[in-house]
């Protein structure tokens, strides 16, 4: 069931949110696309990585906050956008939010969140004054639509927006077909949706993926807002080049968990060609399969600033609400700054590409 997880505090929590799931969100929640090759690869590719550390360098404790466009994190770990945290919890995504905002990192809160923008922003900024939220958003085809919901990000007080790239259509997902889990169940609703041009009053529209979007609506949307864009789901260099080019203030290294195309490679494995394409221009972020403090390092290490955390934060909703979520946090925190000491680093970006080798193939034959 939890094959390849440690029994630490993370492997914990998810053997407990398994068991606690309805089958039907379980399988939302754990599943990927296709043969879910993406999703397990995801992980195993870290599982393939091993750090060489640095000694004796005088370090000091380790400084693990990040500067981040409209955040500054106090570790590098960040929530990624996942949707429908009231099927997890009925606290929902204002508990995600309160333990983001006391762990001091930013959450990236869903367009297809349960709970409103405004109210996710309010939960984390009852718990931190300064908490950074950032609104995840697809684009629509209808240009009105997308107006209307970045709007409500801003005025909600989200400090960033992450445009999701990688879903021109929805992944196809076998454990969702099976259940037949296509909707969400009466009494839930994505509450960013309600109200909006074209949706009767009152009622929700559904979120919209086209093929059709284009730089251009990307472009258009950066027209219309002062908040900054970062982009979600780039994994080819020359997207990461077209993207600086578009303006965009960062971008996040994703194959959303191996929920869309199932034939994408690991994320860690994309990481080190858009870091050079990017070549320091934009903070790089990346998410999927990220586990442990190891992973963390080793994404830092390839050029990433930051990772983003999406299972994990869910199973520990599952299991204990708001207390799960900071248990994920903190634990990954404490392995990243623990880790960090190890290498000899004395902040987030005091390590190098040549710290990462590739278990069993580095050594005497490469010498
Ligand atoms: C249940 C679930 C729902 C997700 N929903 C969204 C979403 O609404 N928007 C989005 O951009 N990414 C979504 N993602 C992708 C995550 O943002 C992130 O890319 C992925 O979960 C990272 O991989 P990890 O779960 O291995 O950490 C979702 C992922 C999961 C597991
Ligand atoms: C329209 C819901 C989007 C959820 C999502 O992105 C995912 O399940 O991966």
């Amino acid at each position: 069931m939890t094959a390849g997880l440690p029994p630490d505090a993370i492997g914990g929590l998810h053997e407990k949110a398994l068991a606690q799931l309805d089958p039907a969100h379980r399988d939302f929640f754990e599943g990927g696309a296709g043969r879910e090759t993406a999703l397990a690869e995801n992980v195993r590719a870290f599982g393939r990585l091993a750090l060489l550390p640095r000694v004796l360098r005088g370090a000091g404790p380790p400084d693990t906050t990040v500067e981040l466009p409209g955040a500054r994190a106090a570790t590098p770990v960040l929530v990624a956008p996942t949707a429908f945290h009231r099927l997890a919890h009925p606290d929902g995504e204002r508990a995600t939010a309160r333990a983001a905002a006391a762990a001091g990192t930013v959450l990236i809160t869903a367009m297809a969140a349960t709970t409103a923008v405004r109210d996710v922003v309010a939960a984390a900024r009852e718990v931190r004054a300064d908490a950074s939220v950032w609104f995840q958003l697809y684009l629509q085809p209808r240009a009105d639509v997308t107006d209307a919901l970045v709007r409500r990000a801003e005025e909600a007080g989200c400090t960033a927006l992450v445009v999701t790239a990688d879903s021109p259509v929805f992944g196809r997902r076998a454990r969702d077909d099976r259940n037949g889990f296509h909707d969400l169940p009466p009494g839930y609703a994505a509450e960013n949706m309600r109200d909006l041009p074209g949706a009767a009053p009152g009622t929700t529209l559904d979120i919209a993926m086209s093929p059709a979007l284009s730089w251009d609506d990307l472009r258009r949307l950066r027209e219309r807002t002062a908040l900054p864009v970062l982009v979600k789901g780039v994994l080819h260099p020359d997207d990461a080049r077209i993207a600086i080019g578009e303006g965009v203030a960062g971008l996040i290294v994703s194959n959303h968990g191996g929920r869309q195309l199932d034939a994408a490679p690991a994320t860690v494995e994309a990481l080190p060609r858009i870091a050079e394409a990017v070549a320091g221009r934009v903070p790089v972020l990346l998410d999927g399969g990220v586990r442990s403090g190891a992973d963390v390092v080793a994404a830092l290490a390839l050029g990433a600033t930051a990772v983003g955390v999406g299972r994990p934060v869910l199973w520990g909703l599952a299991a204990e609400g708001e207390a799960g979520v900071a248990r994920v946090l903190a634990e990954l925190a404490e392995q990243t700054a623990h880790v960090l000491t190890l290498c000899g680093a004395r902040d987030c970006a005091d390590l190098d590409r040549g710290q990462v080798v590739v278990r069993g193939r580095w050594g005497v034959a490469d010498r």
